[in-house]
């Protein structure tokens, strides 16, 4: 018996049982397994690989996908440059994932674990991208310089203060590195976390992590607007990716602060459970009310149409607000200078055996370009006033620093080890 296997076509003909089946092959990139009359076929398509190389991290201003699995590590290493070492070996790995290739070109020796895990081959990228971020505990953690890196700590990734309405559970909250997988397929997010994991074995661990399904947000005006758990629209207003001018202003860090972060973003991560069994008995006008949109159309009380303009000044003939003064995106529109870029998913994770409610709700993700001047005031006002504060908690909080892209050879954050 051979000592190794090499993963090719071929053996994926072979393993999968399809030689001589009359497949499709084209060359490099990802590979997808259809499903055609009972038998399965092998096609190859660049057009959904994103690039995970380029001056910007992807899955920041990449057309959301619909999957993510997120989740955030804790450093078990004392050594400053184990985590360079980390983060080397975790670009190099994403940058294959990303083309849809096996890790290890595909060599499975015999008497070792497989390099990759495997449940993604013969599958398509399916746009996943991967995005890293470094969290406040990297640089300071219990009042300790850990690794040395507390002067290179940027002053816009404070540790998020203590708002109205927060049930913060530590185990679903802060880390000291993320991952953000996002896809177009579950599994293929699923296998990029699963297999990073493996490779910061000695290095890291894992503290938390979240799975995410059929995202909250449209971030390109090319795709349709979702609906979340609540059944509303959802990423309406959201900026747009065809506006880089905004995302210039409220996404991209520029020429403030530390060199090592011109150019990344800083993600906010919220896990808000929904209590859908209230929600469910709440009347449709009470519903409408707490967004202050249309649940089936979208559209803002003042119009009539999704994508109307928001109008927070328009009154009914007696005099009364028709977007109500603590509606969820008067609250969140108000302050016109304040805009975040939402990619948030829905959630969920079964029942909560403690009150057999369900479990369920949205994973709130935003970028920004300084989260003092952004999520933190936006959520200090939602946090004490919002309607939509009956029907929800936040139950898990993170932020953390994404540097920004890299090119073959370097990898994320760089420059901050430098
Ligand atoms: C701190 C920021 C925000 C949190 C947390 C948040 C939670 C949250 N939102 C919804 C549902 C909707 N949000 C909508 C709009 C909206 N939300 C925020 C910010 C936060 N939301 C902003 C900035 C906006 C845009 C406001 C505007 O400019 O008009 C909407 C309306 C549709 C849309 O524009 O996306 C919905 C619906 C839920 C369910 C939720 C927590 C569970
Ligand atoms: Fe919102």
């Amino acid at each position: 018996m051979a000592m190794s296997q090499k993963i090719n076509r071929r053996n994926i003909l072979i393993s999968t049982g399809l030689a001589g089946a009359g497949v499709v092959l084209g060359g490099g990139g990802g590979y997808a397994i259809a499903q055609t009359q009972g038998q399965r076929t092998m096609q190859h398509n660049e057009a959904n690989i994103i690039p995970f190389y380029g001056s910007q991290q992807s899955g920041i201003v990449t057309p959301q996908q619909n999957h993510l699995h997120f989740a955030a590590f804790d450093l078990i290493t004392e050594n400053r440059d184990d985590i360079a070492t980390l983060l080397k070996i975790w670009t190099a790995t994403a940058a294959t994932m990303a083309s849809g290739k096996p890790i290890g070109e595909g060599t499975f020796p015999e008497h070792a674990a497989p390099p990759d895990t495997g449940e993604a081959l013969g599958l398509q990228a399916s746009n996943l991208t991967i995005t890293f971020g470094l969290g406040p505990t990297l640089f300071t953690k219990d009042g300790k310089d850990r690794y040395g890196l507390a002067s290179r700590r940027p002053e816009a990734l404070v540790d998020l203060p203590p708002m109205a309405g927060d049930a913060l559970k530590e185990e679903r909250s802060g880390g000291d590195l993320c991952v953000q997988a996002c896809s177009d397929n579950p599994l293929v997010a699923f296998h990029a976390i699963r297999n990073l994991a493996r490779q910061a074995r000695g290095l890291a661990v894992m503290r938390w992590s979240q799975l995410g399904f059929n995202r909250t947000a449209s971030t390109s005006k090319k795709q349709e607007t979702p609906r979340n758990l609540m059944g509303f629209k959802d990423g309406t207003n959201n900026l747009k990716i065809e506006d880089p001018e905004l995302m210039k202003q409220h996404v991209w860090v520029g020429d403030e602060g530390l060199s090592w972060m011109h150019g990344g973003s800083y993600l906010v991560a919220r896990r808000i459970r929904m209590h859908l069994e209230s929600w469910d008995r709440d009347f449709l006008a009470d519903q409408e009310k707490v967004f202050g949109r249309r649940k089936v159309s979208g559209a803002p009380f003042n119009g009539k149409e999704e994508f109307d303009a928001v109008d927070l000044n328009a009154k009914h003939p007696d005099g009364t607000p028709m977007i109500a003064t603590q509606a969820h995106i008067r609250l969140a529109a108000e302050d016109t200078s304040i805009k975040i870029l939402r990619r948030g998913y829905s959630f969920t994770d079964g029942m909560d055996i403690t009150t057999g409610e369900q479990d369920a709700g949205l994973f709130f993700i935003a970028f920004n370009r300084d989260p003092r001047k952004q999520f933190i005031p936006l959520q200090t006002k939602l946090g004490q006033q919002d309607l939509l504060n009956e029907y929800i908690t936040h139950n898990g909080s993170a932020i953390f620093a994404c540097p920004p892209g890299t090119h073959e050879g370097g990898f994320i954050g760089e420059a901050l080890f430098a």
